[in-house]
């Protein structure tokens, strides 16, 4: 798990405003593709544009489009820390709800980048909490799975689908476990408990993992998510 042990502020949104922020990590070449001498079709050009580097002839090439413009996006050397920075910090830092979330297809990196981006922005929440103790603050975490439309909790050793209640704050879901955190270790094991509890059920990794900043002076509280999905049925990695 990495920190920067920065102390940067918790983002205070200047208004209730909502905001999206959409970036691209593009996957290195995995073995097989690089025994088949494969070449990848994507390219990033600069911070914001990727290209697709088709095999069409010229002429075909003009009736599709070939660059594509984000928020952001990242080449395929590029480092999860740099990642997260740049793309997620903001976001998990910030003391209205977010959510950061993960879309692409089987294989795509989906896991691989959200495991990183959760473990950075737990640590980073985590100091933040011990950096300010003239702020008073708890930590809650909670993680499920969302797979074939069931809800199953992470920290439970009870796989029984759990059910979703509509309440005026927002969908709630009943009897999730919420465990408070006393220290960074603790955090830790919760998090290593979640990705074994994952690996003996099973199930791809399309889970949200929540952790719950209550500052008791501050009014705020922050809930993040951070989850991913995949476009296809099946995972490749079962
Ligand atoms: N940026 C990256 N750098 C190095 N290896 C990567 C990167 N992204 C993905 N991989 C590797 O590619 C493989 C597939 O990635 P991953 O399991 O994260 O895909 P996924 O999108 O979660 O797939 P699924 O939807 O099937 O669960 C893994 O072996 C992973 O380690």
């Amino acid at each position: 798990m990495g920190t920067d042990g920065g102390d940067e502020q918790m983002q205070e949104p200047a208004n209730c405003e909502e905001r999206i922020f959409v970036s691209v990590r593009l996957r290195p070449l995995n073995g097989k593709e690089i025994a088949r001498h494969d070449v990848s079709d994507w390219e990033c050009i600069n911070d914001n544009t990727i290209i697709y580097r088709n095999s069409l002839s010229v002429s075909e090439r003009s009736l599709y489009p070939t660059a594509y413009t984000f928020d952001r996006d990242f080449s395929s050397d590029c480092p999860n820390q740099q990642v997260y920075e740049a793309g997620a910090k903001e976001v998990a830092l910030s003391v209205v709800s977010a959510c950061v979330f993960a879309y692409g297809q089987t294989s795509s990196g989906k896991t691989y980048t959200m495991t990183r981006i959760t473990e950075y922005a737990m640590t980073y929440i985590y100091d933040y909490s011990q950096r300010h103790k003239e702020r008073e603050f708890i930590l809650k975490f909670s993680a499920l799975d969302i797979y074939n439309e069931s809800v199953r909790d992470l920290l439970s050793a009870d796989s029984t689908p759990l059910r979703l209640l509509d309440d005026p704050e927002g969908t709630v879901v009943e009897k999730l476990t919420e465990e408070t955190l006393q220290t960074g270790v603790i955090l830790k094991s919760l998090y290593l408990c979640v990705k074994v509890r994952k690996c003996l059920n099973k199930f791809p990794f399309n889970s949200i993992m929540t952790v719950y900043l209550s500052m008791s002076r501050c009014i705020l509280a922050t809930q993040r998510q951070i989850g991913e999905t995949s476009l296809n049925e099946t995972s490749s990695r079962y």
